[in-house]
């Protein structure tokens, strides 16, 4: 099999940073800063930043990395780094050996800062370049509501493992379509999964652990014979995706079951497993470039699990244009099926045809 030894060095490591992220999600101020475009960074982005760079950075380390964060907040801010680096330092897997593996301790502040500075590759068409967003969907996050930690690796411009945890998404996925804004969404009893993917050889699910990896089973999309019955997942936010445009393509469509929204590449993972059906991510802002770590991983995941994923033109999001999709607009995925009769309605509601 290939990329096993990523896919689990991967798996382990979003594992361990779940392990982070769920301590800060239960602390009321997080260690919140605004970063220059306004959007907020907590303690559990850049301790899982950290974390997760370690074990590329042990296991792999010709490998290039494009994470979100850098550290030069924390450079100036001697309290929140010591904050970070006081859960940095105690968060480790519960089975030795699989903690070993990604690389044990960091041994201190500097060497934190250090590895959260592994991430500023510049990305491209070609080598092997692993994408991080250490916490996708940080405003669910600081909100009490559904984020994920999400790694892909990338070999020349093609996404070949991705690994996605999502600590309050429910195990059971017959149960996750009533996960919805407003409903308990905290991570407790019953929930927490690890996705992951490697390319052709299909997606699986199992529930995160605070040890070594549980079993895990294949996961695919629902099969839908009429596109009048799926349902559509969307974001929370609506700076993010453009919920109206959303709302008229459902319309058009003939769907008439409510949207799903979720922050994050929860998204992508409920339609994987059949929690929903398709993902519509619509520009608001003509010049917003999707970055390549909130895609990457959710855009493999779908396909292998039988959907299609491609911007509002129809057409494969590329990676190969370094840390942004800049030559895409907007995301689209559903089953593989539907996919042109769901590209056909947002292009007449877009008016681009
Ligand atoms: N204007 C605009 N348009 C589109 N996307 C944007 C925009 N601004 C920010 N971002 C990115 O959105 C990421 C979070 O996506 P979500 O899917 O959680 O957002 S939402 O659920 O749609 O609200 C979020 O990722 P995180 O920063 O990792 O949370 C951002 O990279
Ligand atoms: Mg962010
Ligand atoms: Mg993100
Ligand atoms: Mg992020």
């Amino acid at each position: 099999m290939t990329y096993e030894h990523e896919r689990r060095i991967a798996e382990l490591a979003v594992q361990r940073a779940c392990l982070l992220t769920k301590k800060v999600f239960h602390e009321k101020a997080k260690g919140t800063l605004a970063k220059d475009d306004k959007s907020p960074v907590t303690k559990g982005d850049f301790g899982a930043q950290a974390l997760i760079i370690q074990a590329i950075a042990k296991n792999f380390p010709n490998d290039e990395i494009v994470a979100e964060e850098e550290s030069s907040e924390l450079r100036q801010d001697a309290a929140l780094r010591a904050e970070i680096w006081d859960l940095v330092k105690d968060i480790k897997l519960n089975d030795a050996a699989s903690d070993e593996v990604i690389g044990g301790s960091l041994a201190n502040e500097e060497a934190m800062l250090a590895v959260i500075d592994q991430g500023k590759s510049l990305g491209g068409a070609t080598g092997r370049i692993w994408a991080l967003d250490p916490i996708d969907g940080t405003k669910g996050f600081l909100r009490g509501g559904q984020y994920a930690v999400c790694l892909a690796l990338i070999v020349d411009g093609d996404v070949k493992v991705g690994v996605i945890g999502c600590p309050n998404l429910p195990i059971d996925d017959s149960e996750a379509l009533t996960t919805n804004i407003g409903s308990e969404q905290s991570d407790e009893e019953g929930k927490g999964v690890l996705f992951s993917v490697v390319q052709g050889e299909g997606a699986v699910s199992r529930p995160l652990t605070n040890a070594g990896l549980a079993p895990s089973k294949p996961i695919s999309m629902r099969p839908v014979p009429d596109v009048s019955q799926a349902v559509f997942c969307e974001g929370v936010e609506a700076a993010h995706s453009n919920q109206d445009d959303n709302a008229s393509v459902a319309k058009r469509l003939g769907i008439t079951a409510p949207s799903v929204r979720l922050d994050s590449q929860a998204k992508y993972c409920s339609i994987a497993r059949g929690a929903g059906d398709i993902y519509l991510r619509l520009p608001m802002k003509k010049d917003y470039q999707e970055k390549i770590w909130d895609h990457a991983a959710g855009d493999l995941l779908v396909r292998e699990a039988g959907g299609q994923v491609t911007d509002i033109y129809g057409k494969r999001l590329d990676f190969t244009k370094g840390r942004t999709l800049k030559d895409n607009k907007g995301v689209v995925a559903a089953p593989a099926a539907l996919q042109d009769q769901v590209i056909d309605a947002v292009q007449a509601v877009l008016n681009l045809k």
